[in-house]
């Protein structure tokens, strides 16, 4: 990061924002990126991407039709890949992995984002040591491409009605694919219609007449010569969709495509040359590029959100409309009250999310180990954590990302903003890897928090909780909340707020299923009628940690000069939870009006404080201007001049008279005139 974000000729109000900030940016830098060293090697990884010619992204994305896009994506994923272990740690994914694709790729995915993203970790962790030896040298080395082809046209979410069968031939030791209907046609698979020669397919298992579920498969698609689809594979790309179209998501048929024995992957479960199959230590280890995929796109999102609230607030410094006091001049749009509540509650969310991001990690990476030696202990706990999460940050992520955009008027509607690609590529993140509310499903039935289990062992006394969840054992405190005043309020005092809540909605959604057990014929349907209830559940249960998560991780900075910045933004993230949360908070008089009234007052003078500071803490985010694609988030705060210069570069005026106008508008208006 630089010495200073000041430069002679930037915007003088965003230059005086930055004079007056009460912080040095380097400092809050590092602690938001995890260290000094962190900062100076992604400023390394800057200025290696911005020296090397190839990686340089000359032509202005949003201007292209689909198909240049993909080519242009394509390009630049090969040039990114190349080039890349002279510049990053390529085993650092989480890491250094994410900055540099985004430095290069923007928001977008290509033909190699399924290929590193989620069969490589496929291969790693589900390949047995000969298949690991076989395939291992081809995925780094590029001479195949892959993806993940799991969805069908028919199922998505529900894995066990996925159609395509993969039936064992013991007489020739191979796997029969085939596609038996319509919807079982794959679909959605990115990069597979038109980069991807190997695909991990998911399949039914079938082997000596029995069925064992879902097993993935690495399967070769396309010639290697050739690239034409091989014989019994039908494949092509899906269409222009809302985002990411640079890749070519595609679809998938087989007719009795036969694959050979080892194709199966086989380090968990294995089907013997016999056809004897052999299970898994766990059932859904087969599952883990899911897993791997929910983890690494916590930070992703958070890095979305952070954009968005860069461009907004830098903008907003920049942007005089109106006045506050008649005939005093126009104001910064940032010093209305109303813009600072859109506002500043995104840059904490980047933060709680980011930060949470980071735990995440941890955890996949115990996980990992712990898988290497055969031990699936912390699987389902990584599998609670990773569903939870991804669905509340992508969702609080895309909320977010559009109150921005709304934030910067008619600006916020071009896409010389930026907004448009930054919504449209983080909203998928809604739905790929599990659709949000099924994913908190999870949450609330199966996964490690189990939260519907917990409540039964707790009543019963025989609850073995883990960290994350022992606080739903303690029993609700009968007084009020101990919040009196936004200064007086402790990290503790916040904490015991948000797992407040999310226990009475846990043992309140606990107690209404019981009931509805008792009303409905079957558990599934009872499990139906309570499932908005037990969504809410898991929404709170994932707010309370991310809410315990920032506290405990800020508490590790003991900087008087960033210190401060990092408790309001809590107190903000907290508080603002608090008053949006409404009769979570409220139930049995946790919350009196008074105290809900002093949050709110609580907030308002957050906001007060945080303002002047606002550029500068999105400035420690550390986005570069390469990064943010974005004319009203420039770093220099020109924007006015450069939106012109940017409507001009668009193709539309390259002459001043369109073939619209030629073909379609001059002959009636030709014909008007002969009518008048
Ligand atoms: C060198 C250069 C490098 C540069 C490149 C760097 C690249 C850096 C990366 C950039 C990152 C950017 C991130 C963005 C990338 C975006 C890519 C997007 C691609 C998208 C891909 C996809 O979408 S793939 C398809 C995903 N599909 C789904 O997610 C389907 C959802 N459904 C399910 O997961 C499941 O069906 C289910 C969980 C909903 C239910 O499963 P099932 O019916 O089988 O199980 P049960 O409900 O019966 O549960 C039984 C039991 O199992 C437990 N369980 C379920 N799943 C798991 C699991 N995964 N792990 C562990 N345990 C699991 C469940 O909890 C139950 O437990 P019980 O104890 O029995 O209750
Ligand atoms: C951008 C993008 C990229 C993708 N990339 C890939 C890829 O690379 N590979 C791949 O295999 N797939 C990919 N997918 C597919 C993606 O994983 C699925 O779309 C996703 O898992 C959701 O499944 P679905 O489409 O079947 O939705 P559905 O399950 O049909 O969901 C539709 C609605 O039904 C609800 N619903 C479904 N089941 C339940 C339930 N049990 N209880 C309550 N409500 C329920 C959902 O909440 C939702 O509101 C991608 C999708 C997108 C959008």
């Amino acid at each position: 990061m630089e010495d200073t974000l000041i430069r002679e000729g930037d915007n003088l109000d965003i230059t005086k924002e930055r004079r007056n900030a009460t912080f040095r940016v380097k400092k809050l830098a590092a602690f938001i990126h995890g260290g000094e060293e962190i900062v100076r090697r992604r400023k390394e990884i800057y200025d290696a991407v911005e020296r090397e010619p190839r990686l340089k992204n000359s032509v202005p994305i949003e201007f292209l039709a689909r198909e240049e896009r993909h080519e242009e994506q394509a390009r630049r994923a090969v040039a990114m890949t190349d080039v890349a272990t002279d510049i990053i740690d390529g085993s650092d994914m989480f890491g250094e992995g994410i900055y540099y694709q985004s430095l290069i790729m923007g928001r977008d995915l290509h033909s190699l984002s399924l290929h590193y993203s989620m069969v490589l970790p496929a291969i790693q962790n589900q390949a047995d040591d000969e298949q690991l030896d076989e395939w291992l040298g081809p995925i780094i080395s590029r001479s195949l491409i892959s993806t993940y082809a799991q969805t069908e046209l028919g199922h998505g979410t529900n894995l066990s009605k996925l159609e395509t069968t993969a039936t064992y031939d013991p007489k020739t030791q191979e796997f029969i694919l085939h596609s038996p209907t319509i919807t079982a046609t794959k679909w959605w698979p990115g990069a597979l219609g038109k980069s991807s020669n190997y695909a991990i397919v998911m399949a039914q298992l079938y082997t000596n007449g029995k069925w064992h579920g879902p097993h993935p498969f690495f399967v070769q698609l396309r010639d290697a010569e050739t690239h034409m689809p091989l014989k019994g594979v039908t494949v092509g790309d899906i269409g222009p969709k809302l985002g990411i179209n640079g890749s070519d998501n595609g679809f998938l048929r087989f007719n009795n495509f036969r694959i050979p024995r080892k194709t199966m992957f086989m380090k968990n479960a294995k089907v013997l040359p016999d056809g004897t199959y052999v299970p898994p230590k766990h059932a859904k280890l087969g599952f883990g590029a899911m897993v791997f995929v929910r983890s690494i796109m916590i930070k992703d999102q958070s890095m979305q959100l952070g954009s968005a609230i860069t461009i907004a607030v830098r903008y907003s410094a920049i942007r005089r409309q109106g006045e506050i006091v008649p005939n005093s001049g126009e104001v910064q749009i940032l010093d209305y009250q109303t813009q600072q509540l859109r506002l500043f509650p995104q840059i904490s969310r980047t933060l709680a999310f980011l930060f949470a991001a980071y735990e995440v990690k941890d955890l996949y990476l115990r996980v990992t180990t712990q898988l290497q030696e055969g031990n699936t202990e912390l699987l389902p706990e990584l599998h609670g954590l990773s569903s939870g999460l991804k669905s509340v940050v992508s969702w609080e992520t895309a909320q977010g990302i559009e109150q921005c955009r709304l934030a910067c008027g008619g600006h916020g509607y071009s896409q010389a903003s930026a907004f448009p690609e930054i919504y449209s590529y983080a909203v998928g993140g809604c739905t790929y890897e599990g659709e949000n509310i099924v994913m908190l499903l999870q949450v609330a039935r199966q996964a490690f928090l189990g939260l519907v289990k917990i409540v039964s062992s707790i009543r019963a006394g025989t609850a073995k909780l883990s960290l994350l969840t022992s606080y739903i054992a303690e029993k609700q405190p009968k007084t009020r909340s101990k919040f009196t005043c936004v200064e007086n309020v402790s990290a503790e005092d916040l904490i015991a707020d948000f797992e407040y809540a999310a226990r009475e909605q846990i043992f309140y959604a606990y107690d209404l299923l019981k009931k509805n057990e008792t009303l409905y014929s079957t558990p599934e349907e009872a499990w139906n009628k309570t499932g908005i209830e037990l969504c809410k559940a898991s929404r709170l249960h994932v707010k309370a940690f991310l809410v315990r998560n920032y506290f405990n991780y800020v508490s590790k900075c003991n900087d008087s000069e960033i210190r401060p910045i990092l408790d309001q933004l809590g107190k903000l993230y907290a508080l603002d939870g608090i008053s949006g949360g409404g009769v979570w908070f409220t139930r049995r008089g946790y919350y009196s009006d008074d105290q809900m009234a002093t949050v709110r007052q609580g907030i308002y003078s957050l906001l007060e404080k945080i303002r002047p500071n606002a550029v500068a803490i999105v400035d420690a985010f550390d986005f570069s201007d390469r990064e943010l694609q974005s004319v009203l988030g420039r770093r220099d705060g020109n924007v006015y001049e450069n939106l012109l210069k940017w409507a001009q570069q668009n193709p539309m005026n390259r002459s001043e008279i369109s073939t619209a106008y030629i073909k379609h508008l001059k002959p009636m208006m030709t014909e008007g005139k002969s009518k008048l």
